[in-house]
């Protein structure tokens, strides 16, 4: 390549791939703050060991869906509306009762520890900060206590469970989480077994000492921490503690458990968001788990207009997987979903720079959704819906600087 100026299009030098939104700044040696989401992305990388970028990056198989999660914003276009008065935007709104100051949330995701030391409580008091209130869901495979966790949290916190063999462990981790303040649940039902993460196996990924599954201490085994080259730790750990039995007859128990709404995470056809509805669970999550479990799903954008559709309005419908921009945001909102969850964006930030990188990945996406509804003539949320959308052939490549480079290059 001859051509050393920067691109025009993608503001990308050709030749170092360097980013002007991240790149270091020869003054003063001090990066300044991302504009998007996906510079928190290339610093996360710098930042983190391999194995730990790649648990977090990876997904299953081909990584297929991973990609597919983002394409599916691609061929969907937006369709505003003008003279609309957009001096104001109001992005509040509530989720299972509780009032939020924007449509978006935490995804449920192991170990934060992995991405800074003080972990999932960077991650609350970042949810929690001024003008976002958001809810935070908070894995069973967290490394800091739920007790801790609700001490610093003023946002929503949910608690997300797997299906344990061992009934007992999850009898107590949510009597634990109710006594604590949670404010509901979230089972996840796509992961009767770990999909097949190819990074993870190349990087024999284990947890580093210091780092656990705190609220199931003396449940979950040192071989979290053995590193055996040629396979993951968490999917030896996962296939021992998870129970692949689970099935729709095995939600009455949990339901006796508690009186905590239940959502379920995990459904992408309308055949099984009926049947939910129909049991009346209170809340679904499109999700394919970021592309992690089934390679080959279906993105999840493009599962929410016939899960909405089959729910029917008996309850809300949310979605993660792929979230990276504002308008990411307001399409799925436009299709239906009444809060947007974000996955791997939130530990980008946290590596970056602990809880303010991730009150940063949180906040940006707020103020991008919030300029998306202004400029789209929706200055309120109720006033979305598939009008604005229109679908067309995928548009042209996006600003790949932007994008996280790795998943560019694919496995
Ligand atoms: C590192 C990592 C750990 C995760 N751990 C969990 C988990 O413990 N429980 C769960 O239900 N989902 C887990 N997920 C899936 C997320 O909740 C979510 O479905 C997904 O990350 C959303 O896609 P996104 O990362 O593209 O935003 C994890 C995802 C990542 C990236
Ligand atoms: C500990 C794992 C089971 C967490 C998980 O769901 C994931 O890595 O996707």
């Amino acid at each position: 390549m001859t051509d050393t100026g920067t691109d025009p299009v993608t503001g990308t030098d050709p030749v170092t791939g360097t980013d002007p939104a991240t790149d270091a700044d020869p003054a003063t040696d001090a990066a300044p703050r991302p504009l998007t989401v996906g510079g928190y992305a290339a610093l996360a990388k710098d930042r983190l060991p391999a194995a730990t970028w790649h648990y977090f990056q990876g997904g299953a198989g081909t990584e297929s869906t991973v990609r597919a999660n983002r394409a599916a914003y691609r061929q969907v276009r937006l369709r505003p509306r003008v003279l609309a008065d957009v001096s104001r935007c109001d992005l509040s709104t509530t989720v299972l009762g509780d009032p939020i100051g924007a449509p978006l949330g935490v995804a449920p995701m192991a170990y934060h520890q992995l991405a800074c030391a003080d972990g999932e409580v960077a991650t609350v008091r970042a949810a929690g900060g001024s003008g976002l209130r958001v809810p935070t869901i908070v894995s069973i495979f967290a490394s800091r206590t739920f007790e801790d966790l609700a001490a610093e949290a003023t946002g929503p916190l949910w608690l997300q469970l797997y299906w344990l063999h061992r009934r007992d462990v999850l009898r107590t981790v949510v009597r634990r989480a109710e006594a604590a303040g949670f404010r509901a649940l979230v089972l996840t039902v796509d992961t009767p077994r770990l999909g097949r993460r190819l990074r993870e196996v190349r990087h024999g990924f284990h947890l580093p000492p210091g780092i656990a599954a705190r609220n199931l201490d003396g449940e979950v085994t040192g071989f979290l921490h053995d590193r055996q080259d040629g396979s993951s730790a968490l999917a030896r750990h996962a296939d021992a503690f998870i129970d692949p039995s689970l099935s729709w007859s095995d939600l009455d128990w949990l339901r006796e458990q508690t009186r905590l709404p239940l959502v379920l995470k995990g459904v992408l056809t309308a055949e099984d968001a009926a049947r939910a509805a129909g049991l009346g669970i209170d809340g679904i999550v499109v999700s394919n788990h970021g592309g992690r479990q089934l390679d080959g799903s279906v993105a999840t954008l493009d599962a929410l207009p016939e899960v909405v559709a089959a729910v029917g309005g008996r309850c809300p419908v949310f979605l993660d997987g792929g979230i990276r921009h504002g308008t990411d945001v307001l399409k799925a909102l436009a299709l239906g979903a009444r809060a947007v969850f974000v996955g791997r964006p939130v530990l980008w930030g946290l590596a970056a720079d602990g809880e303010a990188g991730a009150r940063e990945v949180l906040t940006l996406l707020r103020d991008e959704l919030e300029d998306a509804m202004a400029l789209a003539g929706r200055p309120s949320l109720a006033a979305l819906g598939p009008e604005l959308l229109a679908r067309g052939p995928a548009a042209a490549a996006p600003n790949e600087s932007y994008e996280d480079p790795d998943l560019r290059k694919g496995p």
